[in-house]
């Protein structure tokens, strides 16, 4: 791959004084920072370093995004990366059988970006509208958001070429993109056999592909995903390697990588610095403008906390003197779960290719070589759908009436296909199925007044019965795309997981307690929303009510977790705060 030579740290461990100091170098963190670098001076204090170094290949090769993070191991016997990954563990989920879930969450220059599985879609024209509603500013419908959208990525078109894969043509609509920079976005030179037939038995049972793809507001349907990634090495691309790559030589920006932000500090009730610990060296960096806070959806809310920003009793508990009473700080948790239908297919997969003595060796050359094949494909195919009608009438009526208050564009559930080898070696195919109206919600808070103590998480899983309703009936709807006439055609024995014996409602929706996973999308934990709002935590310009110089700028922002996949609405909310504090608002 291109790697530019990576350092450690590049900071001097002494107090001093920047225009900004941006908490947290990851997805939205690198962006905004790389932004204000432009016309502003900059510090970002990140706890990891370069993943590259710390992780290898794992984390830069597109395959191994999908099979070789061993850190997004859900189950407590997860791998400890304690370099790249935060290691979080969930308090036991009591509506869903008690279970302690490892929440993988990137600690790393790039964040989650540099362990995510790079899929680049966008939400609704009605979800943003949403959001406009709610804040109450009109610069969040999708139209107004579109440049910023535009000016987070740079489009390379498909290699059809390199993907040789009649049937699995991306679709898209180019006028949603435009000649942003540094992001790579842009497709896999590779598609995985297995993924195009699964991908055949869900356009059989009517989810046809979208012909404007996943950008343009739109989603419904199918479409072969783009994803964050450099097309011309086949490696990931991050908010490291885009937007820190172009501030490192550009601008002044300053990088405190292994580096804990420990303490927000304030005169009275303005943030006028940062408390910083590295290596056991405690220094101060003070700001002439404002702290932004990027720690993502779980430690952002942490930082406010252990910095006197939040629930006055849960402050006070901690001997934690009160800057801001803001009850919303950590609450209003949002996480969409999933559930995997899996059976053994016929088909090869890229596992099954380079797992075999007799094609690794060429899979390697082709990536080494060319940028393409196995190694070099990642993201595959996803759809959307609001739920057909004779699933609908299998709801409760409860659950129909909650449905019913999301707008028509608003997707229910999402299926995902995906692919990979069990441990006889065979190989398997996926259709999971994952609820996009999350109605359940979850917290987080503090231990302790020490940021070294993990924040305390509750994901709060099927803590409203709806969302149990609506993924029993996408069980249901993926197995009518594992029964559909192209599924035949891969199809090998009795359904595997859950298994034909899981018959019943009732047996789904404990299995579905049982066995539900994250898709690491989490949000909401600062929400955004109007002044005067008891339970929002920043206004429509991520300014933190209550105080001044001090804003939040990350997922833990959005009002509400919109459908789509989050990324993409990460890096564009860092472009729009960005724009915002250039021009003065
Ligand atoms: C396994 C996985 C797969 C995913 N797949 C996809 C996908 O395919 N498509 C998609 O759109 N989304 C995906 N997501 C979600 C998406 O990656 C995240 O929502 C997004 O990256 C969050 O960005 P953020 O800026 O809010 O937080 P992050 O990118 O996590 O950044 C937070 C940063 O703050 C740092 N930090 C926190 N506290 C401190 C502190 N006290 N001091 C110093 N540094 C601190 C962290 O180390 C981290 O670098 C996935 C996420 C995961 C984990």
């Amino acid at each position: 791959g291109p790697l530019l030579p990576r350092s450690g740290q590049l900071g001097t461990l002494e107090n001093a004084t920047f225009d900004y100091v941006v908490i947290g170098g990851g997805t939205a963190g690198l962006t905004i920072a790389a932004r204000l670098a432009k016309f502003a001076s900059v510090a970002v204090i990140e706890a990891g370093g370069y993943y590259e170094v710390d992780y290898g290949n794992a984390s830069v090769v597109p395959l191994l995004s999908l099979t070789g993070l061993d850190v997004i191991d859900p189950s407590t016997s997860f791998p400890h990366r304690p370099e790249i990954d935060w290691e979080l563990v969930t308090i036991p989920q009591t509506n869903a059988a008690n279970r302690v879930l490892h929440y993988a969450q990137g600690k790393t220059l790039g964040g989650s970006s540099a362990i995510n599985t790079m899929s680049y879609i966008r939400s609704t024209k009605s979800a943003y509208q949403r959001w406009a509603d709610l804040v109450g500013d009109g610069s969040y419908t999708f139209s107004n958001l579109l440049p910023y959208f535009k000016k987070s990525v740079h489009l390379t078109p498909p290699n059809l070429a390199k993907r040789n894969a009649a049937n699995a043509t991306p679709e898209y609509d180019p006028d949603s993109f435009g000649i942003g920079s540094p992001l790579e976005v842009s497709w896999n030179n590779w598609v995985d056999p297995t993924l195009t037939w699964l991908a055949k038995c869900l356009q059989a049972v009517g989810l046809t592909i979208n012909p404007k793809g996943f950008s343009s507001g739109e989603l419904n349907g199918g479409s072969w995903l783009p994803s964050t990634i450099d097309p011309t090495h086949a490696t990931r691309d991050s908010s490291q390697t885009s937007f820190l790559d172009e501030a490192m030589p550009g601008t002044q920006i300053k990088v405190y990588s292994h580096s804990m932000a420990t303490k927000i500090l304030f005169d009275g009730s303005k943030a006028k610095g940062v408390s910083v610990s590295t290596n056991g060296t405690l220094y101060t960096l003070s700001v002439n403008k404002e702290v932004i806070v990027s720690g993502g959806v779980f430690h952002s809310p942490q930082i406010l906390m252990v910095s006197g920003v939040g629930p006055k009793a849960v402050l006070q508990a901690q001997n934690i003197p009160v800057v801001a009473d803001l009850p919303g700080v950590g609450q209003n948790l949002q996480d969409p779960i999933s559930i995997n239908v899996a059976n053994f297919v016929n088909t090869p997969n890229a596992q099954s290719i380079v797992a075999n003595l007799a094609t690794e060796p060429e899979a390697l050359r082709q990536y080494r070589e060319e940028a393409a094949g196995p190694y070099s494909s990642a993201a595959g195919y996803i759809s959307y759908e609001r739920l057909p009608t004779e699933l609908r009438a299998t709801l409760s009526n409860a659950t129909q009436a909650a449905l019913a208050a999301y707008p028509s564009d608003w997707p229910e559930l999402q299926y995902i296909v995906g692919t990979f080898l069990s441990s006889n070696g065979s190989s398997m195919g996926a259709i999971s199925a994952t609820i996009t109206t999350t109605f359940s919600r979850g917290s987080v808070t503090i231990a302790s007044a020490s940021i070294t103590d993990a924040p305390v998480i509750n994901l709060g899983w099927f803590s409203n019965s709806a969302d149990g309703e609506v993924l029993i009936a996408g069980v249901k709807r993926v197995r009518q795309a594992w029964s559909s006439e192209p599924a035949q055609s891969i199809r090998l024995g009795p359904e595997f997981i859950p298994g034909v014996d899981v018959d019943t409602d009732a047996k789904i929706l404990d299995f579905l307690k049982n066995n539900v996973n994250m898709i690491w999308h989490a949000s909401s934990t600062c929400a955004m929303g109007k002044i005067g709002d008891k339970m929002a935590v920043v206004d429509s310009k991520a300014k933190v009510f209550g105080v001044q110089g001090l804003r939040v700028v990350d997922i833990s922002i959005f009002p509400f977790s919109p459908p789509g996949h989050p990324q993409a609405s990460v890096f564009m909310i860092a472009e729009k705060i960005a724009d915002d504090i250039e021009n003065g608002r």
